[in-house]
């Protein structure tokens, strides 16, 4: 089945300024349509208090709540799909199990990566890291300009149509060069919820990829 996908989600993140409730409702009043709620330190009972109020906020505001991981809460909230951090999972089975009606993206630092996740039925695919990002550092080698280049190429020389989102350690500077590459949209976290001023940042991010 195919879904929505909006071209720039919003990644809350434990961060001391601003809780994730916080972030997701500044976000949402300056316009944000995605929401995915990134949380891997709360208990169960705390994420769901987060996510019940986050889901109020996000239905107030028209948003789509995408929770990372924690697919056991599926079915406990109005929770719209799950973004899957594990990139060796495999969907097929998160499929079956999920169901259809739930989006369902998945993380990749190679083409090969994104094609297996299109062919296993993934709705969206993060596609990282751009450059280095504090928010989850690791030891993947940077995709950079060339590289979104290269691999929306081979993309569409397989036919394949998933929506490509470019993750980690993007900029508002950043945004027209990755556009231009082809890839669908961007998915940020640490450049908007730690900016001065987050609701300024979130509209400048908007406004340079609508
Ligand atoms: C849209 C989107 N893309 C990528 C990520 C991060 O996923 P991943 O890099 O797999 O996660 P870590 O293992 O680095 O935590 C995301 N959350 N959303
Ligand atoms: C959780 C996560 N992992 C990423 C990776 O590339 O592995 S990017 C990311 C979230 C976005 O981060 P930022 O704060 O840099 O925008
Ligand atoms: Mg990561």
């Amino acid at each position: 089945m195919k879904k929505f996908i909006e071209k720039l989600h919003f990644i809350t993140h434990d961060i001391d300024q601003l809780t994730h409730t916080e972030q997701a409702q500044i976000a949402c009043e300056a316009g944000a349509k995605w929401i995915q709620y990134r949380c891997l330190t709360k208990n169960d009972d705390e994420l769901l208090e987060d996510i019940n109020v986050i889901a109020e906020i996000c239905d107030d505001w028209g948003a789509t709540l995408i929770v990372t991981d924690h697919i056991h809460l599926n079915g406990k909230a109005d929770i719209q799909g799950f973004h899957i951090e594990d990139m060796d999972a495999d969907f097929t089975k998160l499929r079956a199990q999920l169901g259809e009606a739930v989006t369902i993206g998945g993380s990749s630092n190679t083409v090969e990566g994104l094609i297996r996740l299109a062919k296993e039925g993934a709705d969206y695919a993060g596609f990282g890291p751009f450059r280095e990002t504090t928010t989850k550092p690791n030891n993947a080698p940077h995709i950079g300009i060339e590289g979104y280049k290269k691999a929306m190429a081979t993309l569409n020389q397989n036919g394949i149509t998933l929506p490509v989102l470019a993750v980690g350690g993007v900029t508002s500077d950043d945004i027209e060069a990755i556009m231009e590459t082809g890839v669908f949209g961007i998915a940020a976290s640490a450049a908007i919820n730690q900016a001065e001023d987050m609701r300024e940042a979130y509209l400048t991010f908007y406004d340079k990829i609508m």
